[in-house]
């Protein structure tokens, strides 16, 4: 009860769409909302399969369980673990509620309507994906008044105080310099992970992007690079670029393979939980990511990075691109910034050899690069996190 009872009681509802990232972003709020705020999360998701990649520990047949604090509760129609109106209602990526929790939203709302001792409707929220484009400022916190009389808000992340925000966990750049500044971290991470041969002057660079010429276009490069290239590949969808490198077929890969290809060296991670892909980006030379979460978790681990973004209809993902890159390298010297702008806007539109043309334009120890991966969070952060703000946001609606 939100007005006589300072515990917070609060649902998150997730499908997976496809891949991770809708449930390694609701994945990260819930904890985070747990951790630093002491709110009771329940979070709903209709694809455990998907979810258990990133929490191992995870039991996809089980209908409630709790990790972390959080109670995760299998999505499936009609609800098998009751759900039962609490302070703060999140649909996350516009997903559609099912009908039996709407119903008891609009019983709440009578309820409370007829006698104000009632508690109140949840507060509900509709989370958005992250765009650096300037429209949503404009949109970030609107109302949309439903048929059944509910109010629900559309919640917008981004990069500027009229946004809702970037999820960044309080302690996380603190534990990020433990972590680097020590070169034994990143050494026993690797070895941890079973990955042999890797010395401290090596390159190491992590891939998880989507399917692209582009990546074969580096992996052929990097053959052939003076210094020993070690990319670490999370085996799932990119290794289907790679196929004319790979010694067999995609299907016979498994995580702990090694393809040493002349000065390239090739490793099959597993694919771990999010704390560990964190250590992982952190201790890369240079990382390739995609989508939104592991995207935003490469700014966070102050390292150069490609963002590979998630392909929309008509081209619409390359005018995010560009938003973004607008914003990342405003304080870049121009020419660093072209070269960087360049690399990634031919990795995301396939172009192999401007790839590779612009990559060995990117001098991965220029000092004005590492610098500005390491001042972009702090700067991007905008000093509150999306939790904090979210938090503050329903307390003023
Ligand atoms: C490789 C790896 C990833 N992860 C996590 C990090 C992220 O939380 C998650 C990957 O999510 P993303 O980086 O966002 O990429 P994605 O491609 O998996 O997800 C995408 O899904 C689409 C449906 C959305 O529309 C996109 O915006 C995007 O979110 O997996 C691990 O926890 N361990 C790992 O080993």
């Amino acid at each position: 009860m939100a007005s006589q009872n300072t515990e917070q009681n609060w649902d998150i509802f997730c499908t997976v769409v496809d891949n991770y990232g809708d449930i390694g972003v609701t994945w990260r709020l819930a904890k985070q909302l747990a951790v630093e705020h002491k709110i009771n999360v329940t979070l709903w998701v209709d694809d455990l399969n998907s979810f258990q990649h990133i929490l191992p520990q995870l039991d996809p047949k089980l209908v409630t369980q709790t990790h972390f604090g959080i109670k995760i509760n299998q999505w499936s129609e009609p609800l098998k673990a009751g759900y039962y109106a609490g302070d703060v209602l999140i649909e996350a990526f516009a997903c559609e509620l099912p009908a039996q929790v709407k119903q008891q939203l609009i019983t709440a709302k009578q309820h409370y309507a007829e006698d104000a001792t009632q508690p109140k409707p949840p507060v509900w929220l509709n989370l958005e994906y992250l765009s650096a484009e300037s429209w949503v400022e404009g949109c970030h916190g609107l109302p949309s008044m439903q048929t059944s009389g509910l109010k629900k808000y559309f919640y917008f992340p981004g990069f500027t105080d009229k946004t809702g925000g970037l999820i960044c966990e309080k302690q996380l750049f603190g534990q990020r310099d433990v972590w680097q500044a020590d070169i034994n971290n990143r050494l026993n991470l690797f070895e941890s992970l079973g990955l042999q041969g890797i010395k401290a002057s090596d390159t190491v660079v992590s891939i998880f992007s989507y399917e692209t010429a582009s990546l074969l276009a580096l992996c052929q490069l990097w053959q052939h690079s003076e210094q020993t290239v070690h990319a670490l590949i999370p085996k799932g969808r990119c290794l289907n670029s790679l196929v004319e490198l790979l010694p067999c077929s995609v299907d016979e890969i498994s995580a702990g393979s090694q393809i040493k290809l002349n000065n390239l060296v090739i490793h099959i991670l597993p694919m771990t939980d999010q704390e560990g892909y964190d250590k992982l980006l952190w201790s890369c030379d240079f990382n390739i990511v995609r989508g939104e979460d592991s995207f935003l978790r490469a700014q966070w681990a102050a390292k150069p990075f490609i963002w590979h973004i998630y392909v929309q209809e008509d081209d619409y993902h390359l005018i995010k691109l560009d938003a973004f890159m607008q914003l990342y390298c405003n304080n870049l010297p121009p020419e660093l910034a072209n070269s960087w702008k360049a690399l990634n806007l031919a990795f995301n539109q396939e172009q192999a050899a401007e790839t590779s043309e612009h990559w060995q334009q990117l001098n991965l120890a220029d000092l004005p690069l590492q610098q500005h991966a390491k001042q972009w969070p702090i700067d991007a952060i905008n000093d509150v996190d999306l939790v904090s703000r979210l938090v503050q946001f329903v307390k003023n609606s």
